[in-house]
């Protein structure tokens, strides 16, 4: 191309892209939001931050558990290096990076705490209401923010009879347009799991496995598929989300962590209480946003509390191992800006 040519180019670029412009989103929405002193300054500063998101302590664990897991999963985050930033709305604002404070509310409220994925923040804001954050909205905050990893257990994904019922997590359509990465144990198998797989792949979503080749399915470190791409390191994490983040892909990345293997021993046992608790919210006609928190209060009480020591101690793995990519990250990045 002539050179003249090429510096039109070059400007019309540059005009319709921002030469500051930051490798996540972050606008004035940030604003509206109550960003806590540790949480702002380790962002303006480039040090690494990982959001956690509420409605696993609200809607997934019972008290007083959610809030010692709340607890320890932030002190983790910080062991490994990283700001733990846990996301909710409290009193119509949303709050990134909460008080010691703020959890004991949330895990005081529990289910009274309204479930708020992506399509309820508006209403919950406006009602100057309580919102647990799912995986949805809790990666809508991380990215106005700009905080590019996010960890929790298990993400939504298509229900079984999906097909015909439409009952897909909002976390799948959220992780296609928002480029935030998800670190999780996969997804429970009381989803369709090649479903929300082929799901992922329609919205463009890189999902990958960690340090394995099939795809974990939260209980139990396999699921039985495999998925197209795998990293074994915090830097090979740290490299997919900064090629993803400089092609402006404005996609999600999918991490998927196996349980670990001391803690995957019950899963078969915790698989026949899944298949049990599928057939009563079957019977009971429970579905919609209603059906996840059934699901995992009584395989709870079907397991005689091992589903919760197994949800604690991956929910704990995935906040180091998110915590350790976070590190990665911002020296990958610290690297380059001083390159
Ligand atoms: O093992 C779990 N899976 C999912 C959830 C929560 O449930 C949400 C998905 O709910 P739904 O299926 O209604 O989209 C997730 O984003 C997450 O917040 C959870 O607590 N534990």
């Amino acid at each position: 191309m002539e050179s003249s040519a090429m510096s039109r180019l070059t400007n019309l670029q540059r005009h319709l892209q921002p030469a500051d412009s930051k490798l996540l989103e972050s606008d004035d929405v940030s604003g509206l939001m109550k960003i806590s002193p540790d949480v702002a300054e380790a962002l303006s500063t480039g040090k690494p931050v990982v959001a956690l998101e509420s409605t696993v302590i609200s809607h997934g664990m019972p008290y007083p558990q959610n809030l010692e897991t709340a607890k320890q999963l932030e002190a983790i985050v910080r062991v490994n290096g990283a700001i733990p930033a846990t996301i909710a709305i409290l009193d119509g604002v949303p709050c990134i990076g909460l008080s010691t404070e703020d959890l004991q509310k949330l895990a005081n409220l529990g289910v009274r705490a309204q479930k708020t994925a992506r399509r309820d923040i508006a209403h919950v804001v406006a009602t100057r209401g309580n919102g647990a954050t799912t995986v949805s909205a809790t990666m809508f905050f991380a990215s106005k923010v700009g905080i590019p990893i996010f960890v929790t257990g298990g993400i939504g994904g298509v229900h079984r009879h999906g097909e015909n019922t439409l009952d897909i997590s909002s976390d799948l359509t959220e992780l296609g347009r928002t480029p935030v990465a998800v670190v999780s144990a996969g997804v429970k198998s009381i989803l369709d799991i090649p479903r929300t797989l082929e799901y992922l792949e329609t919205q463009g979503v890189c999902v990958a496995t960690y340090a394995t080749n099939e795809f974990p399915a939260f209980f139990t470190e396999k699921s039985g598929y495999r998925v197209p791409c795998r990293v074994d390191t915090p830097e090979d994490c740290a490299r997919l989300i900064d090629a993803n983040h400089k092609l402006r892909l404005g996609s999600g990345i999918l991490f998927a962590v196996p349980i670990p293997k001391e803690h995957s021993a019950s899963g078969g046992f915790i698989e026949d209480a899944i298949q049990r608790a599928i057939g009563e919210a079957r019977a009971k006609n429970v579905t919609g946003n209603a059906e996840t928190p059934f699901l995992l209060s009584r395989v709870n009480e079907l397991t005689g509390g091992a589903s919760l020591a197994s949800n604690i101690a991956l929910l704990k793995n995935n906040a180091q191992v998110g915590a350790k990519i976070a590190a990665a990250l911002a020296q990958l990045r610290g690297h380059q800006n001083s390159g």
